[in-house]
């Protein structure tokens, strides 16, 4: 995916991206980080054709995305955002089913394959013995869950995951990021998270980009860019860089 020259406003006018030029290598996940504020989620709207910038272009396998019918694109990428809604009653299951949409001509019954692909979202994402549950009856992490299994079920090569982690409890923060890198690592899905946690990134990320203010600071691989200066320059935090042969590099922030 190349991204060429983007600049963003919303309907405001204040520049919100200022020509962003970058490219998400396939098959790695790449993590965006960043401030609050700084652009992350605006960037991965752009990234995603949800919003449609006023200079710039965004090619994916060769073709711009706004060229894409929806459903060729939703064929190509999937994506989580930070805050979903789903209608007041509806099940688990049913919304797992909507990830198959792009797959379906219209009228049809579900088949084999899409009632294979459905269980196995359900089963990767936990949520398995949930599938006949209200999604109004779920905690606010299972139906982060559940939000992410309908992306799975979509069977896409490129997932764009705004803060998947948010909500979930450590143990699931994990899981959802060990199911991000085997996704990557067993089916070659090219994987453009949003995180917070800065160690979370390093950990499970081939490459890092770090957004301040609209533009990209820094952007390669985390053992590169993950510095004490660039984390002062990003966040303005003090942080100590460690590096520890059986736990790998990680950061310590010691204040501001
Ligand atoms: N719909 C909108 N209309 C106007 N301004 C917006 C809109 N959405 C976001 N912004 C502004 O655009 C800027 C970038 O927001 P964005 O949500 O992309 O940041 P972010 O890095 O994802 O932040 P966070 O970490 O808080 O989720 C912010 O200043 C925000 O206030």
């Amino acid at each position: 995916m190349e991204i060429k020259d983007i600049t963003f406003s919303y309907q405001d006018k204040v520049v919100r991206l200022h020509g962003i030029e970058t490219s998400i290598t396939p098959g790695k996940i790449t993590t965006i980080l960043g401030p609050n504020g700084s652009g992350k989620s605006t960037l991965l709207g752009v990234l995603t054709n949800n919003l449609a910038p006023q200079k710039g272009s965004v090619i994916l396998d060769g073709k711009a995305i706004k060229q894409y019918k929806p459903k060729e694109l939703a064929k190509k990428l999937g994506v989580v955002h930070q805050q979903n809604n789903a209608p007041s009653g509806m099940t688990v299951e049913k919304l797992v089913y909507y990830g198959r949409l792009p797959h379906k001509a219209a009228f049809t019954q579900h088949g084999d394959k899409d009632e294979k692909k459905v269980t196995w979202a359900l089963e990767r994402t936990g949520l398995i013995e949930k599938r006949h549950a209200p999604l109004d009856n779920l905690s606010g992490g299972q139906q982060q869950r559940a939000w992410i299994a309908m992306a799975l079920a979509q069977d896409t090569p490129y997932l764009f995951l705004d803060e998947p982690t948010a909500n979930l409890d450590i143990f699931y923060q994990y899981e959802i990021l060990e199911l991000v890198k085997e996704l990557c690592k067993e089916e070659g899905l090219t994987i453009v998270m949003v995180l917070h946690d800065i160690n979370q990134a390093i950990q499970y990320s081939h490459e890092i980009i770090a957004m301040k203010n609209g533009r990209i600071i820094s952007h390669g691989n985390p053992r590169d860019i993950v510095t004490r200066q660039l984390m002062q320059e990003v966040y303005g935090v003090n942080v100590v860089v460690k590096d520890d042969p059986a736990l790998g590099m990680y950061i310590v922030p010691i204040g501001i």
